[in-house]
């Protein structure tokens, strides 16, 4: 019913929205929001009120001037009980005139890194009553009189920011093929430096650090795309089993998307500000877009939930599964390999090997911070406290589970892709795999090394590997970027354009500034003149 009502008018653009549930003062612990929404049964309406400035909605996008509707998050209150935080749909601005309705102050946040268009605003409320039916009551109710229906399952109010957090690692997929895309072609056109005196300026693409740097994005967007599409695969089955009642593989969804959302947003920005980096100056020109991507996968670390937040659940769901199946007890199967108890293998440079080196690495991390907290426990420390002391592990064994996720998905959705591929196309992809794989065992040697059978001569195998990755790799890597198939339009880059010409197109968004619109700026007769004649 309350589908039939709202969905219609914002599919057609009568409502246009946003999500306001962070607070000036609260932002990741969502049962300390202080926004109260208290049900009034004489009127059957709720009350919204900020009681505080740190109550203030502070963030949600579109907000400050754009939209005249907002699911607002407010702890509810209900015949003197305060049941917890719950969603509300709220009408905030008048739907002709656009002016905020009486009781709600509402406006533009500010500057911020990037996101410039993204209107992000803030939200008061002032004693602001809203009829009963604005409560989203798909999980939990209120009824005519007061009476609050619990929800059967109350983790499911945080089920929006769960579908988030799966569509955000595909989303870094896709900034990544935008970055490596400007950076790689770049790279082509750009000539620098004279190695060989007889020899003209090599193509800055040929030095292998520059393919260092630039490799792993390519190889990274891939991983994330594949990995998005099993996440979302995931999403979609757990879901329909919430539909019919059913919430037992949501734990493991949430741990999953927990730490993939953390990870991949991390990588995302680093590797997109490595392609900054990459192209020298012309790489700190908004122009190149570069800087401009940086901002938003930056952003993506800290909204839909802070990525060490996001890590310290997973974590959580980590030392559960280790107490369970310490007790004998199943795991969910992305945790399953948590209890294999076999004996460290041999090691092999091999994918199968590193994906088996790196379980074999979060498992011992968990077991690590298991035993830390059990220590400390016994030493009459609270749990509470155990866990704060252990946390930096904590995060480092939820980064491990996730790569290992991400190793494995990878590498197994490449190779069912494979065989419907011509061997050509087949062999470049299984190229990326490989890299991808290499590039982070050598980056967590020091893991490898603490527990696995991994000794110096297979890292200096894998370091060679590597090297070896990076020169069949680059004949293709113009056309990999160029499979990505983004227009110039949206690559809105005068460095990744598909024709190359790049010395032209800075040339000519240069001379757009205004600043160019005249010789002699008018800044030289307010300041410089009368400064340079001691008049200022
Ligand atoms: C389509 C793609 C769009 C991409 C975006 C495009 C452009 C981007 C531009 C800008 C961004 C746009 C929007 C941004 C929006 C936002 O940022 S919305 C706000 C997001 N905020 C958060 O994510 C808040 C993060 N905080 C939390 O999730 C919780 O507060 C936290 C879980 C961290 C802690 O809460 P607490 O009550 O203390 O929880 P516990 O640690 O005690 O755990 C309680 C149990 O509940 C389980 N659980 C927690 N969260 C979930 C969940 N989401 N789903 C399922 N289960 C959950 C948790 O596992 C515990 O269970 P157990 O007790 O262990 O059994
Ligand atoms: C571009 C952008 C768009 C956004 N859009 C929206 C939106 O549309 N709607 C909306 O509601 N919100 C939005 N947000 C807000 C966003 O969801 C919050 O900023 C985010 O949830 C983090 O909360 P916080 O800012 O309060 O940070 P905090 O939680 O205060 O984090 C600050 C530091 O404290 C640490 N910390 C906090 N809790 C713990 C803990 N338990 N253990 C260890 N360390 C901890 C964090 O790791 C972090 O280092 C947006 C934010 C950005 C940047």
């Amino acid at each position: 019913e309350q589908q039939e009502k709202w969905v219609p008018r914002a599919v057609n653009m009568e409502i246009i929205g946003t999500y306001a549930q962070t607070e000036l003062g609260h932002g990741t612990f969502l049962r300390g929001l202080e926004t109260t929404a208290t049900y009034d049964p004489n009127t059957e309406e709720f009350v919204l009120n900020s009681p505080t400035l740190t109550a203030y909605k502070w963030w949600p996008g579109g907000l400050a001037h754009t939209a005249n509707h907002c699911v607002v998050v407010a702890q509810l209150h209900s015949k003197g009980v305060n049941h917890g935080v719950h969603p509300f749909i709220v009408q905030i601005r008048d739907e002709d005139t656009h002016m905020p309705l009486p009781g709600v102050k509402v406006g533009e946040i500010g500057p911020k890194l990037s996101f410039s268009t993204a209107n992000n605003g803030f939200l008061g409320f002032d004693n602001f009553r809203v009829p009963r039916d604005s409560m989203l009551m798909k999980n939990a109710q209120v009824l005519k009189d007061g009476t609050y229906v619990k929800s059967r399952l109350s983790k499911l109010t945080y089920g929006t920011m769960v579908f988030i957090r799966v569509m955000i690692v595909t989303d870094m997929a896709y900034y990544l093929s935008v970055g490596a895309t400007i950076a790689i072609r770049y790279s082509a056109v750009r000539h620098q430096s004279k190695p060989k005196e007889n020899e003209p300026e090599p193509q800055i693409l040929d030095y292998v650090t520059q393919q260092h740097k630039l490799f792993i994005a390519l190889a990274s967007s891939h991983a994330f795309r594949v990995t998005g599409q099993w996440l979302w695969t995931t999403f979609v089955r757990v879901n329909k089993a919430l539909t019919s009642g059913n919430a037992d593989t949501l734990p493991e969804l949430h741990a999953v998307a927990c730490c993939l959302k953390a990870v991949t947003t991390r990588d995302a920005a680093s590797m997109v500000e490595a392609c900054r980096m990459s192209c020298g100056g012309h790489g700190y020109m908004t122009s190149s877009y570069l800087p401009i991507l940086y901002g938003i996968t930056t952003a993506a670390c800290t909204y839909e939930g802070e990525n060490t937040v996001l890590l310290l659940q997973t974590a959580r769901s980590l030392v559960k599964a280790w107490q369970k199946g310490s007790k004998g007890k199943p795991l969910s199967p992305t945790e399953a390999y948590l209890m294999d108890k076999s004996p460290v293998p041999k090691w092999e440079n091999t994918l199968d090997g590193i994906i088996a080196g790196f379980r074999r690495v979060s498992a011992g991390k968990v077991q690590d911070c298991v035993s830390k907290i059990d220590k400390l426990v016994k030493m009459g420390t609270s749990y509470e406290d155990a866990w704060n002391q252990t946390s930096v592990r904590l995060v480092a064994a939820s980064e491990a589970h996730s790569r290992a996720v991400i190793l494995a998905t990878f590498r197994a959705e490449v190779s069912r892709a494979a065989a419907a591929l011509s061997p050509p196309l087949a062999r470049v992809l299984h190229q990326l795999v490989h890299l991808y794989t290499v590039y982070w065992a050598l980056e967590r040697v020091g893991d490898l090394l603490l527990y696995t059978s991994i000794a110096e001569r297979d890292v200096q195998e894998l370091q060679q590997q590597y090297e070896d990755l990076l020169q069949k790799i680059r004949p293709n890597t113009v056309g990999l970027v160029d499979a990505f198939d983004l227009r110039d339009e949206i690559l809105n880059s005068t460095l990744g354009a598909y024709d190359g010409r790049v010395y032209e197109r800075l040339m000519e968004e240069a001379l757009k500034s205004p600043l160019n619109a005249e010789p002699v700026n008018q800044s030289f007769h307010k300041y410089l003149k009368p400064f340079m004649q001691g008049k200022l």
